[in-house]
Parts: structure tokens; sequence; C-alpha cells
């Protein structure tokens, strides 16, 4: 992984997620997650309590996909069908596979539909938006759902911390801001098509709600 975050970057990695077949390459999408976590480290200590978290599922998955069965882990529809079919996930209350990938993955998931969210209300913010306003509208309308209430409030403490419009778009790499929204333009529809794609295969497994 290069040193410098790009927004760039992270549109490559989600793009290239996507088989011709409209699978989803694990890959890959472990690829694009470990940029946003770099991206959130330069953010500073605050927010260490989610990249943490944010690495140990990441790391489970990249166990699978270089362990013994990584041929059943190359794309999020070969992990489901092999998980459900080998009895390797816990379906309604955590028991003897409490890191199956379906579950691990499901939790970057849920996650992917907040920065869909977030990246939407930056591309089309004004100078006076507040990205900690962006960020916790975008976090309630997604992941709120799935936290508990102590976690809520360590999020809604971190979101204080964020830098403001300017960095952000700075940070990402892409030029003046004109071409930062033009990029982000690009990006959100790859990233939704990867959100749906799973959150469709998810749906059918009746796999939403994994404890
Ligand atoms: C393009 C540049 C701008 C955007 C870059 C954003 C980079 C963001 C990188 C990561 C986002 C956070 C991903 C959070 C994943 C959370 C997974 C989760 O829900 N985990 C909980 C449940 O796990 P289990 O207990 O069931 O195993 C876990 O309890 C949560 C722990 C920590 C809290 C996670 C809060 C997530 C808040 C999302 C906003 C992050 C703000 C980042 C600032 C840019």
């Amino acid at each position: 992984m290069a040193d410098t975050f790009s927004l760039q970057r992270v549109l490559e990695t989600f793009r290239s997620s996507l088989s011709e077949k409209k699978e989803v390459y694990m890959k890959y999408y472990i690829a694009g997650w470990q940029e946003l976590v770099a991206f959130m480290n330069s953010l500073g200590n605050v927010f260490s309590f989610i990249s943490k978290d944010v690495v140990s599922k990441i790391q489970i998955l990249e166990n699978f996909l270089l362990g013994e069965n990584r041929s059943h882990y190359v794309t999020i529809q070969s992990m489901v069908k092999y998980e459900l079919e080998n009895d390797l996930v816990d379906l309604t209350k955590r028991g003897s596979h409490p890191e199956s990938g379906c579950r691990t993955l499901l939790r970057l998931h849920r996650a992917l539909r907040w920065l869909e969210l977030f990246l939407e209300r930056l591309r089309t913010s004004t100078e006076d938006s507040k990205t900690s306003v962006m960020c916790s509208d975008a976090y309630n309308e997604s992941l709120a759902q799935h936290h508990p209430w102590l976690i809520r409030k360590a999020v809604g403490v971190a979101f204080c911390a964020l830098p403001g419009r300017d960095t952000f778009f700075d940070v990402m790499n892409a030029g003046d801001h004109m071409q930062v929204v033009a990029l982000l333009g690009e990006s959100l529809p790859l990233i939704a098509e990867v959100y749906q794609i799973t959150e469709d295969l998810y749906a059918k497994n009746t796999l939403l709600e994994l404890p």
C-alpha cells in the first residue's frame, strides 16, 4: 500500500473488485478497506478504536483468503455459498462460528453504506458544510442502527474531531475541489454497485442480521 491516501486508488480498487459476471472479488474489496483505514489512521488517535475494529475484521477475512480453503474465498458469492453449504455460519446466535467470513464481511458491508452516504454528502456539500454533521447524518442513517448506545456515543465524540471540508478535499489527492467532486461522482456509482450486489446476495440468503 502506498504512503499517501488517494481517492483515485480507492476508486480503482473498488472497480477491480467487480468481475464481468458482477461478482465481488474479496481481494480487492479488502484492499479498498485497507486504503480507507490508512486514511482514517492519518486523522489521529481519536479514531483508533474504529480503525482497530476495521483492521481486525480485515485480518479475519485475509486469513480466509490465504488459508487452506482459499479457493472458496475468491469472491463474496463463493464465500457465502461455501460457508452456508458447510454450516460455517452462526445464523441466529453466536456459537461455534463467531468469526465466519459472512458475518465479518457483513460488518464492513454496513460500513460501506455509511461511506457511500458520507461521500455523497461531501460531493454535494457547500463551503460552509460541516464534515462532522455530514458524517454523523450518514452514520445515523446507516451504521448507527446496528450499534449499541455506548458505541454511538463514542463515535459521536470522534466525529467532533474530524478535520474540515477543505482538509478532506486536500487529502484525497485528486486535484482541486472541482476535480475531487468529479472523481467522487465517478466513484460513488461503483461503491453503490458493490454495496447493492452484496446487499442483494445477503438478502437472498437471509444473512442481513447475522449475530
Ligand atoms: C474518501 C475519503 C473520505 C472517507 C474516508 C473514510 C475512511 C473510513 C474508514 C473506515 C470507516 C469506518 C468503518 C467502521 C466499521 C465498523 C464495523 C462495525 O460496525 N463494527 C462494530 C460491530 O462489530 P462486532 O462487534 O459485531 O464484531 C463494532 O462494535 C464497532 C466498533 C467501533 C465503532 C465503529 C464506528 C464506525 C463509524 C463510522 C464512521 C467513521 C468515521 C471515519 C472518519 C472519516
